[in-house]
């Protein structure tokens, strides 16, 4: 079984949680709650930029979010079935990550004035272009007629719009709403989207153990 080593809450765990989950691979987290246990990763050689989230997963252990999430993404035939498809979930998959950047802080907890500026300059600058990309392949997909990591990739800043914005975030754009209905109607990720840590009860617990865990 795989585990995830990060923190009791979203932040850079969540995009690997989602694919590992729409990869149907088990897996348990593993949460940090101590200072010491980070640092005896780092002794022990885990992290190769000293930095969590750690994947342990087929006697490897994989660091870099992207990276793990891409390794799952490519055992579960997520990754395209041609070149020329692989070429293009990247490209959609680094844009979707880029949209995502302004929600990390926020992974935390919802700071008003972080999340007005997201509503400000991000979504008008992504939401077209995730629109276009959607429209343009008219399958209730990003790329192709199947899920791949591209959905998965822009799902995650997708599912934070709604949270804080509301599905009046889709109302200019229905090939993208399409896919949003389409991939969080999946079996794997409905199921993922009910599971406890996606419900914010601990987000304080949260903040104050990155806190101490990375000692900031
Ligand atoms: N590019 C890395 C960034 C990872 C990262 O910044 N991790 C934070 C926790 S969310 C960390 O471990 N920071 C400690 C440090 O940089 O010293 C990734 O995507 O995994």
């Amino acid at each position: 079984m795989a585990t995830l080593y990060y923190f009791e809450g979203r932040g850079r765990g969540e995009f690997i949680r989602l694919c590992l989950s729409a990869a149907k691979i088990e897996f348990k987290d593993h949460f940090l709650y101590e200072r010491a246990e980070f640092l005896k990763l780092i002794e022990d050689g885990k992290l190769l930029f000293n930095q969590l989230p750690l994947l342990e997963i087929d006697g490897k252990q994989l660091t870099q979010s992207n990276a793990c999430a891409r390794y799952v993404a490519r055992k579960a035939g997520l990754c395209g079935k041609n070149e020329d498809e692989a070429v293009q979930i990247d490209m959609v998959s680094e844009g979707g990550r880029d949209f995502m950047t302004p929600f990390l802080p926020i992974g935390f907890k919802p700071e008003a004035d972080v999340l007005a500026d997201a509503k400000k300059k991000a979504l008008p600058k992504y939401m077209p272009l995730f629109e276009k990309i959607a429209a343009a392949n008219g399958t209730g997909y990003l790329v192709g007629n199947s899920l791949t990591l591209a959905d998965l990739s822009v799902l995650e800043p997708l599912l934070a719009c709604v949270e804080y914005f509301g599905m009046e975030c889709f109302n200019d754009y229905p090939a993208l709403k399409k896919v949003y209905e389409t991939v969080t109607g999946l079996e794997s990720i409905s199921r993922f989207l009910k599971s406890s840590h996606r419900q914010r009860k601990n987000d304080e617990r949260y903040v104050s153990e990155v806190k101490k865990v990375l000692a900031w």
